[in-house]
């Protein structure tokens, strides 16, 4: 299984955004730290998520980053993804793992720490945690955890927990100290005036350094 990133980008393909322009900007000061997970909108087309998740692909492989996609797995599957991330609406975990196979990373959204038992269980190899802080990206979210409930998912399981919503570069230092394995992003990134010093300050805060620059 690969070895998972601490830094995860997630793409906002919101009418106004340029996921690509941010991808490039991250992968230029991030190496293998940086996972992107390819998430597109509800109503986008499978077509729309395979373009778009192949020209991630062949942005992240140079770099030794890593691409994911959400929801649709055979989207991943189409695309040589390292894997997928599923939450209470997609395919079940166990479900997941058996469309994409022992060696893929499978991600699962986990906002408690007995749903965090059941997906790692069922084959998660990571859990994305939250929303941690409030955030405007995504309707229909529970009440912020903050870090005291990424803690006790933290607590519960032996995966890495990726803390999400609402994160920037200074709540970072909270969320590692409840035991966050690393971040996800979609704002602190895409809404950056610029993103690859957004991508710095964000690794820095995680105590990593990204990839030369020269
Ligand atoms: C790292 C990470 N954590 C949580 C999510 C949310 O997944 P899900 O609950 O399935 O919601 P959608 O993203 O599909 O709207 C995630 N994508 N990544
Ligand atoms: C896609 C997503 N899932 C969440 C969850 O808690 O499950 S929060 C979220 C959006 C995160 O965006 P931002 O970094 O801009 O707050
Ligand atoms: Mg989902």
């Amino acid at each position: 299984m690969p070895a998972l990133g601490r830094l995860h980008l997630i793409t906002d393909t919101r009418t106004g955004r340029d996921p690509i322009a941010t991808v490039r900007a991250a992968l230029a000061v991030a190496g293998p730290e940086l996972v992107v997970q390819v998430r597109v909108e509800d109503d986008a087309t499978d077509r729309e998520a395979y373009d778009l998740a192949g020209r991630i692909v062949e942005l992240c492989t140079p770099a030794g980053a890593t691409c994911l996609v959400n929801d649709r797995l055979h989207v991943a599957l189409a695309v040589h993804a390292a894997g997928g991330h599923v939450g209470a609406l997609d395919l079940p975990v166990a479900a997941a793992r058996r469309v994409l196979g022992p060696d893929a990373l499978l991600g699962a959204t986990a906002r408690d720490p007995a749903t965090a038992l059941d997906a790692v269980a069922d084959g998660a190899s990571y859990l994305g945690v939250g929303p941690c802080y409030a955030t405007t990206t995504k309707d229909g979210l529970p009440e912020p955890i903050g870090p005291a409930g990424v803690g006790r998912v933290v607590e519960a399981v032996g995966v890495p927990v990726i803390a999400i919503g609402g994160v920037t570069a200074e709540r970072v230092p909270a969320l590692l100290a409840a035991g966050a394995y690393g971040v996800a992003v979609v704002g602190a990134l895409s809404g950056a005036a610029d993103p690859s010093r957004a991508t710095t300050e964000l690794l820095a805060a995680l105590g990593r350094t990204g990839a030369p620059t020269c």
